[in-house]
């Protein structure tokens, strides 16, 4: 089985030089979260982090999105530090209770779309309409959030942040609140939807199979502290009945598996594509 990387066309969407984040402040003790982790996202990618409870994944993703500082290092967003949070970066958390409950859902996205300066009045409708639809809950955009199930309200809120064109949308274990059946739904759904609106897609995830459908490429962090492990080449491997994908996952479970990044036999980043490219 082949499998080719994505091609960079243009700077990293994002990237992290050499990133370190650090929890407490000076009357507590300090505890690194994240330590050393370097990282570029290519315009278009779909990069995917997964790693054992504890290793920093939501850390580095709130960094990304500008709600933490690093300690050291850079954090960029197409070229420039990134110094707090901005509409080029939309953000989808697991919590369903993201949406405003005092505004319908069509009013959550015409309020995103005003506040972020994408558009207003009857534009900004005709704009949440269509994305309403895109995520297939066109019908229910006179509801309020309450009046959804929690499958309903991750489609209106990945409909939200796609709608404000971010250029890249960070998704932290969007599907992780769900059941079994919505969540596999919502995999296709997020296939579909990344590869026509070709936005940069980065996601947190605990589901393996999750990270090798749906990624490009798959960073695997370590624990105590927060290292990558490997960047794992996952583009070629959507198929679920195919060899590949079934080699992907077990790849991905052996480095999730594996021994501590502490160990110094363990080089900090290992670049890794399956079918056995460098
Ligand atoms: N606000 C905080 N203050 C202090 N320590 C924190 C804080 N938030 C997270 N941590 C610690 O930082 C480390 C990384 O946490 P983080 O939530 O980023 O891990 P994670 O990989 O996303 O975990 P999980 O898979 O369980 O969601 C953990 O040890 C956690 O206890």
């Amino acid at each position: 089985m082949t499998t080719t990387g994505k091609t960079p066309d243009g700077p990293p969407v994002v990237s992290g030089e050499d990133v370190s984040i650090e929890y407490g402040d000076r009357n507590r003790a300090r505890f690194l979260a994240v330590d050393g982790v370097t990282f570029q996202i290519h315009p278009g990618e779909r990069f995917v982090i997964i790693g054992p409870s504890g290793c920093g994944k939501t850390t580095l993703l709130m960094a990304m999105a500008g709600f933490l500082r690093p300690l050291r290092g850079t954090l960029s967003s197409s070229g420039h530090p990134i110094t707090g949070p901005g509409p080029d970066r939309a953000v989808v958390f697991q919590d369903f209770d993201q949406l405003f409950p005092w505004r319908t859902i069509l009013g959550n996205l015409t309020y995103a779309l005003q506040v972020t300066g994408r558009a207003k009045g009857q534009e900004a409708t005709r704009i949440a309409e269509q994305f309403l639809e895109m995520v297939r809950i066109g019908d229910a955009a006179h509801r309020y959030p309450h009046q959804l199930s929690g499958g309903m309200k991750q489609r209106a809120a990945i409909a939200r942040a796609l709608a404000i064109e971010p250029s890249v949308l960070l998704m932290d274990e969007p599907f992780g609140a769900v059941d079994e059946i919505t969540r596999t739904a919502l995999q296709r759904e997020l296939d579909r939807i990344s590869r026509a609106t070709q936005v940069t897609l980065v996601m947190v995830t605990h589901s393996i199979q999750e990270a090798a459908y749906l990624g490009d490429r798959v960073m695997v962090m370590a624990a105590n502290p927060g290292r990558v492990r490997a960047i794992v080449d996952t583009s070629g491997v959507s198929d679920l009945d195919s060899p590949g994908f079934a080699e992907a996952v077990t790849q991905l479970r052996t480095l999730l598996e594996g021994r501590p990044a502490t160990d110094p036999a363990i080089e900090q980043e290992t670049r890794v594509a399956v079918g056995g490219q460098p």
